[in-house]
C-alpha cells in the first residue's frame, strides 16, 4: 500500500486537490459539491501519477532510479497500472456528476496530462498538456457553480500560466538526469540554464493576470502581491545564476502568492 501511496506523486496530489477544493469553497461551491469536485480532481490526479510512474516504469528501473517504488520494488507496475485505470474510471462519473460542462472540461485536462504521461513529456509540445491541464481545473471549479457559468478569462490564463511554469519548476532539478535517459522535453531542449531563466517569466505573468486580470482596481492586496512576485523573481534570477536552488525557491515563493492571489480572487471567477 505504501509503494502505491508513494507512486502517485502524492505531493503534487495533495497540494492540486487542496487548491482545488479551497477554489471551489472561495467560489462558493455549495458543500456537497465541494465535496464531488474534490472527488473528481483527486481521482484525475491520481490516475494521472500512477499512469505517470507506470508508464515510465522501464525507463527508471534501467537507471536504478532511487526513491522510485517500482525500482525499490515495494510495489509491481501490473498494480500501479491497475491502480491509475481504477482512479481514471472513478474520475469519468464524478467530474460529469459535477455538470456536463464541467466534466468535459475536467475530462479533457485529465486526457491531456494522460497524453503527457504516455507520449508528450518527451517532445518539444511537453508544456501543453500543463497549460491545458492546469487551465481546465480553475474552468471545472467555475463552471461546476450553480448556472454552470463559463469561467472569467484571467483564471483560466493564469491556469495555463501556472501549468507552464509548474512543468519548467517540475524538470529543472531533473534536467541533466533525464538527458542522460533520453527525455528530451521543451525545458531539456531550453537547457537547464535556459529553464532556469524562463522559469519565472509565466509565474510573475499569472500574478500580473490574477492581480490585473479582474474588472475594477487591484486593491492593496493584489497590487502588494505583484510587487513581491516580481522582486521574488528578480532575486532568484540573479542568485540563481550561482545557486541554481535559489532559482527553484524563488520560483515556489513566486507560486504561492499566486496561490493566494487566486484565492483572494477566488469569489470573481466566473
Ligand atoms: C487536470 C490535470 C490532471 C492536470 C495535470 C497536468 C499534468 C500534465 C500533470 C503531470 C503530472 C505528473 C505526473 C508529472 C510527473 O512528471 P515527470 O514524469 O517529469 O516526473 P517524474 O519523472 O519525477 O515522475
Amino acid at each position: 500500500m505504501s509503494g502505491l501511496a508513494g507512486s502517485c506523486h502524492p505531493g503534487p496530489v495533495v497540494a492540486v486537490t487542496a487548491l482545488m477544493t479551497a477554489l471551489a469553497v472561495t467560489a462558493g461551491q455549495s458543500a456537497a459539491r465541494c465535496v464531488l469536485t474534490a472527488a473528481a480532481v483527486l481521482t484525475g490526479q491520481l490516475s494521472v501519477g500512477w499512469c505517470n510512474d507506470a508508464f515510465d516504469a522501464r525507463r527508471d528501473m534501467a537507471a536504478g532510479r532511487r526513491g522510485k517504488p517500482v525500482v525499490d520494488g515495494t510495489v509491481g507496475v501490473t498494480e500501479v497500472w491497475g491502480a491509475a485505470c481504477a482512479a481514471l474510471a472513478l474520475c469519468v462519473p464524478l467530474s460529469l456528476a459535477c455538470g456536463l460542462w464541467a466534466g468535459a472540461v475536467h475530462l479533457t485536462g485529465v486526457a491531456a496530462a494522460w497524453a503527457y504521461d504516455l507520449r508528450l513529456k518527451a517532445t518539444a509540445w511537453s508544456w501543453v498538456p500543463y497549460a491545458v491541464g492546469f487551465a481546465a481545473l480553475p474552468a471545472f471549479v467555475a463552471l461546476g457553480l450553480p448556472g454552470q457559468p463559463w469561467p472569467a478569462w484571467w483564471v483560466v490564463t493564469a491556469g495555463a500560466l501556472l501549468g507552464v511554469g509548474a512543468h519548467l519548476g517540475d524538470v529543472l532539478p531533473d534536467i541533466r538526469g533525464d538527458l542522460a535517459t533520453g527525455v528530451r522535453g521543451w525545458p531539456h531542449r531550453l537547457g537547464p540554464d535556459g529553464t532556469r531563466l524562463l522559469l519565472p517569466v509565466p509565474l510573475v505573468a499569472a500574478s500580473a493576470v490574477l492581480a490585473l486580470g479582474p474588472a475594477g482596481p487591484p486593491g492593496r492586496w493584489g497590487a502588494a502581491a505583484l510587487a513581491v512576485a516580481a522582486v521574488v523573481a528578480l532575486a532568484g534570477t540573479l542568485l540563481g545564476r550561482r545557486w541554481e536552488r535559489a532559482a527553484f525557491a524563488s520560483a515556489v515563493a513566486v507560486a504561492v502568492v499566486d496561490v493566494a492571489l487566486l484565492l483572494l480572487r477566488g469569489t470573481g471567477i466566473a
